[in-house]
C-alpha cells in the first residue's frame, strides 16, 4: 500500500488555529484541513489558500484546505480543537466555560463521526475542563484525548529564566504541573540550567517573581493585546505535541491527561508529565513531590474540579 501523508484537522480558524495550521505545514507534518463555522467558510478558504501559496516560497509541500464541511476532515490522524471564544482583559479563562463547552461538544460529535481513530488535542479554554468535556463526548481511549497547557506554561517559565540569567533558552529545563490557571504549579526543585539546579543560580526572591509571572503569563499577553489572547506560543506548543505523536518521538512533555489514581486524583483531567508518542499519551510519569508541592497541586486540582462541575451542569 502506498504511504500517505498524515492528515491533520485544525478546528477553529482564528488566531491560534490559523497559526497552528501554518506552522504544521511549514514543518511538513502532514496535510492540513482548517475548519470553521459555515458563516466563515470563505474567510477560512481564503486563509488556507494564502497559507498554501506560502509553500513555493518556503519550500513545503503540505496541502492546506479551508472548509466548514466535516466530510473534508474524514479519517484525520490528529484533530486539534481551537474552536471557541477567547478571553479579554478582566476575564478569567473559566468565564469561557459555558460557551466553549457547548462548542467543544458539538465539534467532538463530528470528530467522533468522521475521525473515530484520531488523536485529539484540545486548546479551547478553560482547557482542563474542555478536555474533560471532549472526552465525555468522544468516548475515545484515554491515551487519545489530550489537552495542551503545560508545554506553553513551561515555555513561558523557561523564557523568563533565560531572560533573567541571560542564557540560551535551549539550556533551561523546567516543569509546570497542574491546571492551566493562575494556581498552576511550576516545580522549582525540578528546574535547571545546563544541568545546574536553578536554586544555585538565582536568589529565592527572583525565583519567586518568575514563578508568579509564569502563573499569570496568559493574562499578561491578554492585557497587552487588548482584544484576544496569545497565539504564537500556543500554536508552537500544539505543533510540538502533534510532532511527538506523528513522529512517535516519545517526548517527555507536560500534557493534560485523564488521571485515574495518579497523585491520588480520580476522574480528573489536569496537566502532568507524560510520554507522548505514536500512541498518544503512552505513559504518565508521576513525579515525587514534597508536602508543599503536593498541597499546591491539590489547590490547582480543586480549581479544575470546580470548573468541571460547571461542565457537568
Ligand atoms: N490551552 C491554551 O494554552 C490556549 C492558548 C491560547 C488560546 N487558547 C484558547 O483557544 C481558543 C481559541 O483562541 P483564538 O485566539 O484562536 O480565538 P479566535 O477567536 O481567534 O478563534 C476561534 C475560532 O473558533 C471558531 N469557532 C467558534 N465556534 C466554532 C465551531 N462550532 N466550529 C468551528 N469553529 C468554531 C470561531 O469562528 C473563530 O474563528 C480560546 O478558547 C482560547 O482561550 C488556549
Ligand atoms: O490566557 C489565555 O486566555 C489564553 C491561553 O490560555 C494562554 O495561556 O495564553
Amino acid at each position: 500500500m502506498a504511504i500517505r501523508r498524515a492528515k491533520i484537522t485544525v478546528v477553529g480558524a482564528g488566531f491560534t488555529g490559523a497559526t497552528t495550521a501554518l506552522m504544521l505545514a511549514q514543518k511538513e507534518l502532514g496535510d492540513v484541513v482548517l475548519v470553521d463555522i459555515p458563516q466563515l467558510e470563505n474567510p477560512t478558504k481564503g486563509k488556507a489558500l494564502d497559507m498554501l501559496e506560502t509553500g513555493p516560497v518556503q519550500g513545503f509541500d503540505s496541502n492546506i484546505i479551508g472548509t466548514s464541511n466535516y466530510e473534508d476532515t474524514k479519517d484525520s490522524d490528529v484533530v486539534i480543537i481551537t474552536a471557541g471564544i477567547a478571553r479579554k482583559p478582566g476575564m478569567s479563562r473559566d468565564d469561557l466555560v459555558n460557551t466553549n463547552a457547548g462548542i467543544v461538544r458539538s465539534v467532538c460529535e463530528n470528530v467522533k463521526k468522521y475521525s473515530p481513530n484520531s488523536y485529539v488535542i484540545l486548546l479551547s479554554n478553560p482547557v482542563d475542563a474542555m478536555t474533560y468535556a471532549a472526552n465525555e463526548t468522544l468516548g475515545f481511549p484515554k491515551n487519545r484525548v489530550i489537552g495542551q497547557s503545560g508545554v506553553l506554561d513551561t515555555a513561558r517559565y523557561c523564557t523568563f529564566i533565560a531572560q533573567e540569567l541571560n542564557v540560551s533558552v535551549e539550556d533551561v529545563r523546567g516543569v509546570v504541573l497542574g491546571g492551566h490557571g493562575d494556581d498552576m504549579v511550576p516545580l522549582v526543585r525540578y528546574t535547571s540550567v545546563g544541568g545546574v539546579p536553578i536554586e544555585k543560580l538565582l536568589p529565592q526572591e527572583r525565583i519567586d517573581a518568575i514563578v508568579a509571572r509564569t502563573r499569570v503569563g496568559g493574562g499578561e499577553i491578554v492585557n497587552l493585546l487588548g482584544n484576544g489572547s496569545a497565539y504564537y506560543a500556543p500554536a508552537a506548543s500544539i505543533v510540538q505535541m502533534t510532532e511527538a505523536i506523528l513522529k512517535d518521538k516519545k517526548r517527555v512533555l507536560p500534557v493534560i491527561a485523564l488521571l485515574e489514581g495518579e497523585y491520588g486524583y480520580e476522574n480528573l483531567f489536569m496537566g502532568v508529565m507524560a510520554v507522548l508518542g505514536g500512541d498518544g499519551i503512552e505513559k504518565i510519569i508521576e513525579i515525587e513531590l514534597t508536602a508543599e508541592e503536593k498541597a499546591a497541586l491539590d489547590k490547582s486540582a480543586e480549581s479544575v474540579r470546580n470548573v468541571i462541575k460547571v461542565v457537568n451542569g
